[in-house]
Order: structure tokens, then C-alpha cells, then sequence
């Protein structure tokens, strides 16, 4: 089960404006934080939880916990900043893996120009965040380094799926799950989805958008 298109109401309507050409930068970011915690709560409803007694009001009670070692959230940047928020208003304890990338415009390849992972990864689970995930370069490269330094469960947030790019996840990595908010046609002569959302990156930092 490796590519989880998540249909809520919520997520669409949310999804519905980011796709308006005139949005500003402010409300871009909004909705991306808002859309990532949604699609936080998805990725994480199997995660195994222990019985733990405490002491209550009226004496000790057993409550649940999860259990195991934290999870690590791993944007990729920069966009993937974009989401960051949003999952940690969720997973506020979360170590923060960061992966810095960045995709040649012509080639399409995904440069690797930071990597700094927090340690234990062979007993966390891995989220990587990433608005766009267009021909699968970037995201498999990040899969690549997180197991190389150990990793073993890995899991994937992104708001806009493109078919290549999960096909091409699918076939590198099996094993690893895509959460989105919409699978989307294709990609353009460029690289970029159809519709998408346009330049994720510069929409969440405002490097492209006019002063007002
Ligand atoms: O699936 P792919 O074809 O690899 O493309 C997707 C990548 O491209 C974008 O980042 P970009 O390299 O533009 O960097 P930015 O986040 O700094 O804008 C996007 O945020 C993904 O990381
Ligand atoms: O559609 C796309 C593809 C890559 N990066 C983006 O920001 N948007
Ligand atoms: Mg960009």
C-alpha cells in the first residue's frame, strides 16, 4: 500500500485555493501547514502505542503512549519547510532531520547540498515532508541517504503527486509510503505538475511573488 491519496473534504477544499493563481504568499503558507497536520494525522494512525500506568486524579489509571524511539520529520528543503509546522503541531516532540536539495532546471536532477540527520534512525520512524513530488528525484534521493545512515521505516508527505514520480518512488523504494493530498495528471515539458501548485518553493518563501 504505498501511494495513500487522502480524499477528505477538508483537505480538498484546503487543496481548492492553493490551486488559485492569484494567491498570496501568506495564505500559501497557511494552507500548506494546515494541509500537512491533516495529512500528519493520516500517516500516523497505525503507530504503535504501549500500555502505561499513571498516577490520575482518582488514583492510577492505564493510558496509552507511543511507544518506541521518536519519530524523525525530515523536510526537504527549502519546501519542505513549508510543511514543518504543520506536522510538529502534531508531533510537537519530533526530531528534525534536514535534507537540502535542489532540483536542476534543465537536467531535473536533484543536487544534494546539505545532510544533517539526527542519530538512531534504525529506530525511528522516518516523515519525510515535501510540498511537490514531480519526477521522484528528489524524494528518492532523500530515501537513499535516510537508509544509508540506517533508517528502516520511511514514510513521505507531499501535497501534490505527480503519476511519474510516484511510479519511479514505487520502483527504487517499494517499501516506502506516499501520503498526499492529490494525485495529479502529469508533469509538463519543464518538470512541473499538471495542475499542481506551481513553484511550491517560491510561492512558500515569496521569491518570485511582487511586492504589494
Ligand atoms: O520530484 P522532483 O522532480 O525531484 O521535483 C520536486 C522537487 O522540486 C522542488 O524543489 P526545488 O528543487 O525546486 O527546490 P526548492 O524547494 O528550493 O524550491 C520540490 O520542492 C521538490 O523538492
Ligand atoms: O510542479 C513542481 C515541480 C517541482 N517543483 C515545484 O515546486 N513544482
Ligand atoms: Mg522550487
Amino acid at each position: 500500500m504505498p501511494i495513500h491519496e487522502i480524499r477528505h473534504p477538508l483537505i480538498r477544499h484546503k487543496l481548492g485555493l492553493m490551486r488559485r493563481a492569484d494567491i498570496s504568499t501568506k495564505n500559501f503558507r497557511e494552507l500548506a501547514q494546515e494541509v500537512s497536520a491533516l495529512l500528519t494525522y493520516e500517516a500516523t494512525k497505525d503507530l504503535p502505542v504501549e500500555n502505561v500506568d499513571i498516577e490520575g486524579w482518582c488514583g492510577t489509571v492505564a493510558v496509552e503512549k507511543i511507544s518506541g524511539k521518536k519519530v524523525t520529520v525530515v523536510p526537504i528543503l527549502r519546501a519542505g519547510i513549508g510543511m514543518l509546522d504543520g506536522v510538529l503541531s502534531l508531533i510537537p516532540s519530533a526530531k528534525v532531520s534536514v535534507i537540502g536539495l535542489a532540483r536542476n532546471e534543465e537536467t531535473l536532477e536533484a543536487h544534494t547540498y546539505l545532510e544533517k540527520l539526527v542519530g538512531e534512525l534504525d529506530r525511528r520512524l522516518a516523515l519525510i515532508i515535501d510540498p511537490m513530488l514531480a519526477t521522484g528525484g528528489s524524494l528518492i534521493a532523500t530515501i537513499d541517504m535516510l537508509k544509508k545512515a540506517g533508517a528502516k521505516e520511511v514514510r513521505a508527505l507531499v501535497l501534490v503527486a505527480a503519476p511519474e514520480g510516484i511510479a519511479a518512488v514505487e520502483k527504487a523504494h517499494p517499501d516506502v509510503s506516499i501520503y498526499t493530498a492529490s494525485i495529479d495528471q502529469r508533469l509538463d515539458e519543464h518538470g512541473y505538475i499538471l495542475p499542481g501548485l506551481g513553484d511550491a518553493g517560491d510561492k512558500i518563501f515569496g521569491t518570485k511573488q511582487k511586492d504589494t
